[in-house]
């Protein structure tokens, strides 16, 4: 059973402070491992993915990569319904994420200086699509999709396939969103490759997308080698919901976010102390007919929480501090709450909008920030996959009108050359 807090009950803050440092996916243990796992790949290469692969995955794969035909072959067997399904998601995903390209800028100033700003893709980015204790067809798309739309080349695509079965739908996703280079490969091992390099494996310049405990730390690890998005790791949902709420609906998003992995969390917040009973008898009634209960039931007796408020407005500071990856706002006017949320990967709006519908379908990207980092950090996106970079451009006037500010700074930090650059080209011509 989830811990149950009352805002008003003395020790709250204890209770509450708690909630916020349990450490669900960040241990020294798991730390440990992954940086053993990175050095191996680094030292070993290919025979170290292939015994981790085993180790992990239960098998050892003839090759690592798989070929174009097995690319084929496996997403044939895909089953045409929810191929079309997948098909549509992309087309909502393609929109959402086109709309959110940057522009590049160019101007000029009142000192006859031209300013601007070029947004050009990566080279190179890796995608991590999870697939350790369920598979994700729906990441590939979150991945690819808008690295494509941003205009970057080189998609690879790195995937766990236990004891080496691999879901047809993953390989129909990829094919639906064009990625060809494809490694049977999950993990910290598969982020080491992605990041140093082996034989098989070209490095990339970025690493993105969701993984558990051992993914997240392995990108953390490898950040400055590579690029990384954001800490994407086990899921979260945060639910702020009156008693005027169906208590089934509410406990089936509740258990949505539990059903990823035993790391992941769901909390309730709610002003009505009936309605959080009724939930919490729907989540017990429900939770066994999961056929992930196992999971379920770990994420929502360990990590999980109602949390009893005086009225929501006084619950929403908490939400903040929880920096939740999914927050449904389940009230008849959210945008009555939705001013007070400062920090949230995504917000869902009414009681009509289950977070799941940004898991598949609705456009938005499902990679998100978890374990309180959407204080700082964002959803995956177009920019992900695009770097900005400045342009100045001065004129012989214009130098001679801003550069004596700059060798007049350069002589003061005691950088006589940087003064020179400058101070030769208000004196002199260029030939
Ligand atoms: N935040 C997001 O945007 C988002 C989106 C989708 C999924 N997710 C999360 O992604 C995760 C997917 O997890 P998963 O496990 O199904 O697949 P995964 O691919 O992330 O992890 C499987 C791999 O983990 C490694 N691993 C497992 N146990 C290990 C151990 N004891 N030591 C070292 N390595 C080990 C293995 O190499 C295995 O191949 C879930 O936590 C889910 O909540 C997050
Ligand atoms: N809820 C996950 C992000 O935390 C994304 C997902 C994919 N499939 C189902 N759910
Ligand atoms: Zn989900």
């Amino acid at each position: 059973m989830a811990r149950r807090l009352d805002m008003q009950a003395a020790g709250f803050e204890t209770a509450f402070a708690e909630l916020l440092s349990l450490k669900r996916e960040s241990s020294p243990e798991v730390g440990e491992t992954v940086r053993g796992i990175i050095a191996d790949v680094q030292a070993r290469g290919d025979q170290a993915l292939l015994e981790l692969t085993e180790k992990f995955d239960g098998y050892r794969p003839a090759s690592l990569r798989l070929s174009a035909d097995e690319i084929d072959e496996l997403a044939a067997k895909a089953n045409p319904e929810a191929v079309a399904a997948l098909a549509r998601a992309a087309d909502r995903i393609r929109a959402y994420h086109a709309l959110q390209t940057p522009q590049n800028e160019r101007w000029e100033d009142e000192e006859g200086v031209v300013l601007g700003w070029r947004w050009t893709p990566l080279d190179a980015v890796g995608l991590y699509v999870p697939g350790g204790l369920a598979s994700y067809p729906s990441s590939v798309l979150m991945n690819a999709v808008p690295a494509k739309v941003a205009g970057v080349e080189r998609l690879v695509m790195v995937v766990p396939t236990p004891k080496g079965e691999a879901n047809p739908l993953v390989f129909a996703a990829a094919k639906i969103a064009g990625v060809t280079e494809i490694y049977r490969v999950g993990g910290a091992q598969a982020v080491a490759a992605l990041a140093y390099g082996t034989d098989s494996i070209v490095p990339v310049d970025k690493i993105v997308g969701p993984g558990n405990a051992w993914v997240a730390a392995a990108k953390r690890e490898v950040f400055g080698q590579v690029g990384i998005d954001s800490i994407a790791g086990p899921s979260e949902i945060l639910v702020v919901a009156d008693g005027e709420n169906n208590p089934d609906w509410i406990a089936a998003d509740l258990l949505s976010q539990a059903e990823h992995d035993p790391s992941s969390q769901s909390v309730l917040i709610t002003d009505d102390a009936a309605f959080a009973g009724r939930v919490t008898a729907s989540i017990e009634a429900m939770i066994g007919k999961s056929p992930r209960t196992k999971i379920t039931r770990a994420a929502w007796d360990d990590n999980s929480a109602i949390i009893l408020v005086p009225s929501l407005e006084e619950g929403m500071p908490l939400v903040n501090r929880l920096a939740p990856e999914h927050l449904e706002l389940a009230v008849e006017d959210p945008e009555l709450l939705l001013p007070l949320v400062r920090h949230a990967g995504a917000i869902f709006l009414g009681r009509y909008t289950p977070e799941a519908v940004g898991d598949y379908v609705a456009g938005p990207d499902h990679v998100l920030p978890t374990a309180r980092a959407a204080r700082f950090s964002s959803g995956l996106s177009t920019l992900d996959f695009l770097k900005r970079t400045s342009l100045i451009a001065c004129t012989k006037e214009a130098v001679r009108a801003i550069g004596p500010d700059a060798a007049t700074l350069a002589d003061e930090e005691g950088l006589w050359a940087h003064g020179e650059s400058v101070r030769r080209r208000l004196e002199d011509e260029p030939h």
